[in-house]
């Protein structure tokens, strides 16, 4: 006989988020680790929302698109140095840059299906505590050593250490497969769509004027936690304008005779961690929580950017959500007119404008400029790969919850390995 029940699929409620500021990498977070960050983070979401005692939390789910060896199991980590039961179980998960949401999704999951009434999900990322691995050649030789059975050979393995041994193997901003940086790939997707320097730096512009309009109104005050002496990402520079972009050099796509990528339109290197605490309606009810919004839909895409026609443009590296969009919203019944919100991770402000152009080709209507990443994005605070999910999933509830109607919002995330993460945030 089987035991499988038939699942009531339940409402999964986004309660609140907490994360730290963003800080520019090598700067104020340059000795913090990616566990030190996501426990400030957890111990942020277990203050404000109780969540000391044992069984509050069914699970978190965390990841890190850089990772040392000796993190293991990152979540399971931070769970134990946190002020978060110890009895909480915790796994890792990664999908580049849409591991956060990826984790919130696979937190919902649970709850959706009544095995779980309430968890933790996001991520956190450092390029200054970057995971430096040893040198391949010195790798074998130590290998070599260890399993050497007498002093002797052990002597003899070591005598074959070299100079140009000592020469770190540095992870690359690159795609493994083609080598180049993310930012190469950008520049190739945005002269197929024709993006403008200009367009590109408008939108980078009114990013960080829409960030520090949501500091200035209050909107972070409950979902960040200072940290290292920071109180607001330090990458907001609020007297951004198009005519101080436009001044930058192109930093990307130098091979053309017409870059137009820069610094200013382009994220910086990050450091930042960030989580959203999910739950049942019930659980939010037994503890007097009003939840900020409900995850509907999620959808995930990837293009086959190795093999593709990449110079069409259809195919670019960070093109997936122009494909799972459009399938999300033909699942769900809606088009983009349906959104009161839309935010798109601004990897680069050319691969925000070719998402958009390419929903438009596929028949979607047009993104409404006023509804667009209305509270700035990732552009103005900083992209900690793995948090940015996360971020994007509290900030765009807190805005939800703050009309007083029905409304609902839409996310889609690039990710590096040709992959798209997009969800719905609605409130009823
Ligand atoms: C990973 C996934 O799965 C998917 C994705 O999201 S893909 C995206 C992944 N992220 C990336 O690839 C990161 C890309 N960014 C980079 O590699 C680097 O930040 C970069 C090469 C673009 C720039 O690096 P850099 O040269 O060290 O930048 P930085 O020194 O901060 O800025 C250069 C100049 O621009 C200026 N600048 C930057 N932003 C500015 C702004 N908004 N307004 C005015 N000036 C600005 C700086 O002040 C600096 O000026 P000075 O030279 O006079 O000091």
């Amino acid at each position: 006989m089987s035991t499988l029940k038939p699942a009531t699929v339940r409402r999964v409620a986004i309660i609140g988020g907490s994360r730290v500021p963003f800080a520019r990498s090598d700067g104020p977070y340059a000795t913090a680790s990616n566990q030190e960050m996501l426990t400030a983070a957890l111990n942020g979401l277990v203050e404000r929302y109780d969540l000391q005692e044992p069984g509050a939390v069914g699970e978190l789910v965390a990841g890190a698109v850089l990772k040392h060896s000796r993190d293991f199991n990152l979540a399971r980590e931070t769970v134990l140095g946190s002020r978060l039961d110890a009895r909480t179980p915790a796994y890792d998960i990664q999908q580049a840059c849409g591991t956060g949401l990826q984790a919130v999704v696979a937190a919902a999951n649970k709850i959706a299906l009544g095995q779980t009434e309430a968890a933790i999900a996001g991520g956190a990322d450092t390029a200054s505590d970057a995971p430096l691995g040893v040198n391949d050649d010195l790798r074998k030789v130590l290998l070599e050593a260890r399993r050497a059975t007498s002093l002797g050979a052990r002597l003899k393995a070591l005598a074959k250490v070299r100079p140009g041994h000592l020469v770190p193997d540095i992870p690359r901003n690159a795609e493994p497969r083609t080598g180049l940086p993310m930012g190469e790939h950008a520049a190739v997707t945005a002269r197929a769509w024709g993006i403008t320097r200009e367009a590109q730096d408008e939108l980078a512009a009114t990013s960080h004027q829409r960030l520090a309009a949501a500091y200035e109104r209050g909107l972070f005050q409950d979902l960040v936690v200072p940290f290292r002496g920071l109180a607001r990402d330090q990458n907001l520079r609020p007297g951004s304008t198009v005519e101080k972009l436009a001044a930058l050099k192109p930093v990307f796509g130098l091979d053309h005779p017409q870059p137009t990528m820069t610094a200013g339109n382009s994220t910086p290197l990050t450091d930042g961690a960030a989580l959203v605490l999910l739950a049942s309606e019930e659980w939010a009810q037994e503890r007097g929580l009003e939840p900020l919004a409900y995850l509907t839909a999620y959808e995930t895409a990837a293009v086959d950017f190795v093999h593709g026609d990449v110079a069409d443009g259809e195919d670019g590296l960070l093109m997936a959500p122009a494909y799972a969009v459009p399938r999300m919203l033909e699942r769900t019944g809606l088009d983009l007119a349906d959104f009161d919100l839309v935010e798109v991770h601004e990897a680069f402000a050319s691969q925000v404008l070719a998402t958009l152009a390419a929903w438009e080709k596929r028949g979607l209507t047009p993104v409404d400029r006023a509804r667009l990443n209305v509270a700035g994005s990732s552009l103005a605070t900083g992209h900690p790969f793995a948090a940015t999910g996360a971020r994007i999933v509290a900030t765009l509830a807190k805005l939800l919850a703050e009309r007083d109607a029905p409304a609902r919002g839409l996310i889609s995330i690039c990710a590096a390995g040709g992959q798209g993460v997009t969800a719905i945030l609605e409130r009823t």
